[in-house]
């Protein structure tokens, strides 16, 4: 299994999200928790998933220099898609308003990038989920952004969150890739790595 499998590697999980800490939890990775503050911006031109993949990327170069040969550097990000724009995490209440009623009767994209760092090389993989809200009202927005405050949170909501059990009416794709780490992926690409493919 992958937990034996990885024995002899040092995993550091770069990412201050309480839940990208816990899906590694639920899957058995012993890993350790690095953090550096860094700015998420990109080039302008960047669609969908070139801006997560950027990001992921992004996260990563702060800690180059400091790789040992056992270590395997995780990062990742996960931004909301929405009629060929990115919808990041809202400023205030307002703009998660905004954002949320945005989202609201319609179909959206949810990408996640996650980039594995070794010493002498990089992987990168991503996956897309499609998400449909129903027809929010203003009531049912306002009493979400009041009680969960999603501030934190690409798109301005969490699907593991009131709205998502009341709001969402459809999901194609991973369910954990709208949580912030797309598992299955993160489960197939460390136990190639292990293999040493
Ligand atoms: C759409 C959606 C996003 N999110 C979260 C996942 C991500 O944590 C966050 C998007 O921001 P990210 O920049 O991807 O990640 P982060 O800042 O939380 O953590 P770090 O960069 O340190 O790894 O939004 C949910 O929890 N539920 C959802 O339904």
């Amino acid at each position: 299994m992958l937990n034996q499998k990885l024995k002899g590697f040092n995993i550091i999980l770069a990412s201050a999200s309480p839940r990208r800490h816990a899906f590694l939890q639920s899957m058995n990775i012993d890993f350790e928790i690095r953090l550096k503050p860094i700015e998420e911006r990109y080039p302008k031109h960047l669609k969908g998933t070139e801006i997560t993949d950027y990001l992921a990327k992004l996260k990563a170069e702060a800690f180059m220099d400091e790789l040992q040969p056992k270590d395997i550097l995780i990062t990742s990000d996960t931004i909301v898609w929405l009629n060929g724009k990115a919808i990041e995490k809202p400023k205030d209440a307002d703009d998660a308003f905004r954002m949320i009623t945005s989202l609201s009767d319609k179909t959206h994209d949810v990408m996640t990038s996650i980039c594995f760092t070794q010493s002498s090389s990089q992987k990168l993989v991503n996956t897309t989920t499609e998400v449909t809200f129903k027809a929010l009202t203003d009531d049912e927005i306002w009493y979400y952004i009041n009680t969960c405050k999603p501030f934190d949170k690409a798109g301005a909501y969490g699907i593991q969150e009131w709205i998502g059990a009341i709001g969402i009416i459809k999901i194609e794709g991973s369910y954990n890739n709208v949580v912030g780490l797309p598992t299955h992926l993160l489960y197939e690409t460390l136990n190639i790595i292990a293999d040493g493919k």
